[in-house]
C-alpha cells in the first residue's frame, strides 16, 4: 500500500482520528494546514501536483501525499479511488487547491473560464461527492468539508473575473452540501482576502494589496490553520462563509 503508516497508525489506538484530506498540501497555506495537523497527531492525506521539496518532510511525519493533476475529470475520480484504497473514513476534506489566474491575452478566454471551473468546481463537487461515504458514519457533526473560497465572491474582480466566478460557484455548493449532508458532516466556506504573497509579486503591488484592508498587513497561514481548528471543533457550524479578510469590505 501507498501509505501503510496511515492505515496503521488509524487502524491502531494511537490515532484517535480518521484522516484529513488536504488538497493542494504541498505548499503554503496546504502546506501550513497538513503541518499543524500532523502536530496535533490527526493523519494527514495531502494531495500535490509538483513535487515541492516540503513533501519529503511531510512522508517523514507521516503524511500520505498523492500525486494528482486535477486538469481532468479523469485525474480527478483517480485521486478519489486513491484515497477511497488508504482509508475507509476521512476526518475532514479541505478544499484548499486552486489556481490564481488573470484574464490575458495570451489565453483564449474560455480556456480561462474553464481551467477555473475545473479547479475550484468540478474539483470540490466530484470529491465531495465520491468520498462522501468515507465523511459518513462518524455519528452527528463527525466530520467536516470546508471550500477555501475567496473574498471576492462577495465583491467579484474586474482582473480575476472566472477566478471570482468559479470560486462563487464553490461558496454557492456549500450551501448544497451542507443541505445533503447535515447532520453528520458540517459544510463551510473559508473567504480569505491576503493571507500570503507570491514571491514575485513586487514593493508596489505589496503596498497596494496591504492598503485594500483596515488591518494592513500579511497575516500569513496561521490565519487559516486557527480557523479550520475552530470549524473543526464546531458542532454547529455549518453552512456558513467565515471571512478573514482584515476588514477588507469597510475599506
Ligand atoms: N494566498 C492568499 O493570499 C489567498 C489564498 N486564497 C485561497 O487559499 C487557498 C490556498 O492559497 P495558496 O496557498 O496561496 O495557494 P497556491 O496558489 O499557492 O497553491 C495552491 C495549490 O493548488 C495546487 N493546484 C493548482 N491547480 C491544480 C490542479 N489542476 N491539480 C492539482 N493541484 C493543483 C497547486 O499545485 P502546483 O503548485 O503544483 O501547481 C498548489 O499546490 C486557495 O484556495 C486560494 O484561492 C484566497 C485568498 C487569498
Ligand atoms: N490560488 C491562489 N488564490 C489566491 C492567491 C494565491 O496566491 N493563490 N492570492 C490571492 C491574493 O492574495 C489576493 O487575495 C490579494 O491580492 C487571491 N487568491
Amino acid at each position: 500500500m501507498l501509505c501503510q503508516r496511515v492505515q496503521e497508525l488509524y487502524l491502531t489506538d494511537f490515532i484517535p482520528s480518521a484522516p484529513v484530506l488536504i488538497t493542494g498540501g504541498a505548499k503554503r497555506i496546504g502546506l501550513a494546514l497538513a503541518e499543524s495537523m500532523l502536530e496535533k497527531k490527526i493523519p494527514v492525506i495531502v494531495s500535490y501536483r509538483q513535487p515541492y521539496p516540503a513533501l519529503e518532510e511531510l512522508i517523514k511525519k507521516g503524511a500520505c501525499c498523492i500525486q494528482a493533476d486535477f486538469s481532468e475529470n479523469a485525474g480527478i475520480l483517480a485521486f478519489a479511488e486513491k484515497v477511497r484504497a488508504q482509508t475507509g473514513k476521512l476526518r475532514a476534506i479541505i478544499h484548499n487547491a486552486s489556481s490564481w489566474v488573470a484574464e490575458s491575452p495570451d489565453t483564449a478566454p474560455q480556456d480561462t473560464m474553464a481551467m477555473m471551473l475545473q479547479i475550484h468546481v468540478y474539483t470540490p463537487y466530484l470529491l465531495n461527492l465520491e468520498l462522501e461515504e468515507c465523511l459518513r458514519g462518524q455519528g452527528t457533526a463527525g466530520a467536516d468539508i470546508i471550500h477555501i473560497t475567496d473574498f471576492v465572491v462577495e465583491k467579484g474582480s474586474k482582473k480575476h473575473i472566472a477566478y471570482s466566478a468559479s470560486k462563487a460557484a464553490l461558496d454557492n455548493m456549500t450551501l448544497s452540501f451542507a443541505r445533503k449532508l447535515a447532520p453528520e458532516v458540517k459544510v463551510n466556506s473559508i473567504a480569505p482576502a491576503l493571507i500570503l504573497f507570491n514571491p514575485e509579486d513586487d514593493a508596489s503591488y505589496r503596498e497596494h494589496a496591504l492598503n485594500k484592508s483596515l488591518m494592513k498587513i500579511e497575516p500569513g497561514e496561521s490565519e487559516i490553520v486557527n480557523l479550520v481548528d475552530y470549524i473543526m471543533r464546531s458542532k454547529y457550524v455549518t453552512g456558513k462563509t467565515l471571512g478573514v479578510d482584515g476588514g477588507r469590505r469597510l475599506r
